[in-house]
């Protein structure tokens, strides 16, 4: 792929952040979710944004998607301007030039997800994405998706625990994602996404052959996020 020198950062983090004894955690800042509503609670997303980085995480996510997820592109410009980690832009993108306005509002990564694009639209999305010098989470829920996915030149695979066609009303489990990582060739770097809370999960998708996780609600819900995150973060150590 056409990607110039220093441009993998996002996959670049999450091996350091392994390659340093941390469980490689991408944690997500999101304004609300359709299941539980509000989730900033009045917080400043820069300030827990900092918080997060200096908790441990290896990345950070920002769910940009408006209408059932409160969140945009200033709030993406906001956070990734505020922080020095790589920023995952999360969004319903189906255009090629919302690539360039999410590379320029900062993004490092962008996610694709299987179940919005045809396939078509996912090829020419992720070189879009290449051409703009971003990396690219391709997310899947089941084996269908995951058998098209792995036709593409991936930089990081997405398992989401949920699916996303019911925008987060679901429960979702990791088993999911142990489930699913049986029939993912060893090389390509996977994510586990969405409805994990506990350090064991986390711990079990890295047993499991999983390259890191990505967390929202349950740092977002924690009493303490700097904790939630530390937690995560040490998921590793026994
Ligand atoms: O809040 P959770 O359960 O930890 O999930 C985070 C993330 O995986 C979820 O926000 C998400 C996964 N795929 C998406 C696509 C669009 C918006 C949001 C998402």
């Amino acid at each position: 792929m056409n990607r110039g020198a220093g441009e993998r950062r996002f996959t670049a983090a999450l091996q350091a952040a392994y390659d340093a004894g941390r469980l490689p955690l991408i944690s997500e800042i999101k304004v609300r979710s359709p299941k539980e509503g509000d989730l900033l609670a009045g917080r400043d997303p820069v300030v827990l944004a900092r918080t997060m980085v200096a908790s441990g995480a290896a990345c950070l996510s920002v769910v940009t998607e408006g209408p059932n997820f409160g969140g945009g592109l200033e709030l993406l410009q906001t956070v990734s301007s505020a922080v020095p980690l790589p920023v995952l832009c999360k969004d319903f993108v189906t255009e090629p030039k919302q690539v360039w306005e999410r590379r320029d509002a900062g993004a490092a990564c962008l996610l694709l997800m299987v179940s919005q694009l045809d396939w078509s639209q996912l090829k020419a999305l992720h070189a879009e994405a290449h051409r703009a010098g971003l990396e690219t989470l391709v997310e899947v829920h089941d084996e269908d998706e995951l058998r098209l996915a792995l036709t593409l030149d991936l930089d990081l695979l997405g398992i989401n625990n949920r699916d996303i066609r019911q925008l987060e009303r679901d429960e979702g489990t990791v088993a999911n994602t142990l489930r699913l990582l049986d029939s993912v060739p060893p090389g390509v770097q996977t994510i586990s996404e969405s409805a994990i809370s506990e350090p064991l999960e986390a711990r079990q998708v890295i047993e499991a052959g999983g390259s890191g996780v990505l967390v929202g609600t349950a740092i977002l819900k924690a009493t303490d996020p700097a904790a939630a995150v530390r937690r995560l973060v040490q998921a590793l150590e026994d």
